[in-house]
């Protein structure tokens, strides 16, 4: 079968790496499984040997169709429910655990669309420099718009970096395995202000964080900020200063 990298579909093949995902997902009987991209199946058969239900979004009718055959007995127990179609526009089933090896390439709309929904814990395969960005804090070189914005939703944890050997056809990237909590770090009361003031800081990062808030009209106290670059400011600052917007 040929493989399309445009639609990411890197298969991940190392079985050692199959397991730690399932075991970072400390899953039980009880656990219903969002899974987005199933590809060949080869995670998915490790999420159905772990949990009660596993829910598998695919794109790609071929691997619809293989997965139709290779799951069968799952399909008819309703252990294994398939939803053909795109993980961005498709509606989602409710689950608790969402595990995934995802598409590089939708990423950040995916992983918003993720924190749109009530779950309990999350651990989802992103190239390393995403969940690079993902983790990152002030100072950071990754740090920016996406690292402040998912702190409002969620607390992020790099579990382990993954080499492009564990992959056919191998990535050109490396990729990191990354656990999610619902738990926000910042508390936000309007998030669509804190992405405005992002947007306007991470839009120029030589400017003055002073210079951006005026731009703005924001008349705040800046807590001493005035003349820091924007990588510099803490996502807890961020989030009290959209409050002025
Ligand atoms: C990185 S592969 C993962 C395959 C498999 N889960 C594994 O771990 O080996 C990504 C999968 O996502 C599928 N895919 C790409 N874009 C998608 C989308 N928008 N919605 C649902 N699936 C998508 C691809 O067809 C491919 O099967």
């Amino acid at each position: 079968m040929k493989f399309y990298r445009r639609e990411g579909q890197h298969i991940l093949v190392d079985r050692r790496v199959l397991s730690r995902i399932v075991r970072y997902a400390e899953l039980s009987k009880s656990d219903a499984v969002l899974e987005v991209g199933c590809g060949t199946g080869n995670l998915t058969s490790y999420l159905l040997k772990s949990s009660g239900v596993v829910y598998g979004i695919e794109k790609d009718r071929r691997f619809v169709d293989l997965l139709k055959k290779k799951f069968s007995h799952e399909i008819s127990e309703n252990r294994f429910v398939l939803i053909e179609g795109d993980a961005l526009r498709v509606e989602w089933p409710e689950f608790n655990k969402f595990v995934s090896n995802i598409p590089y390439n939708i990423s950040s709309e995916l992983t918003f669309r993720l924190l749109e929904h009530k779950f309990d814990l999350a651990v989802v395969m992103y190239q390393k420099e995403f969940a690079e960005r993902l983790v990152a804090r002030e100072g950071s070189k990754s740090y920016g718009r996406l690292s402040v914005m998912v702190k409002a939703f969620c607390r992020a944890e790099i579990l382990e970096i993954v080499r492009p050997s564990a992959f056919r056809p191998r990535p050109k990237v490396e990729s990191a395995i990354v656990r999610l909590y619902p738990e926000p770090e910042i508390a936000v009361r309007d998030v669509e202000k804190l992405d405005l003031l992002l947007r306007a800081a991470f839009s120029s990062r030589r400017k003055k964080f002073g210079k951006v808030l005026r731009s703005l009209g924001v008349d705040c106290d800046v807590e001493g900020y005035e003349d820091e670059r924007p990588e510099n400011i803490p996502p807890e600052v961020y989030a009290r200063l959209s409050e002025c917007l």
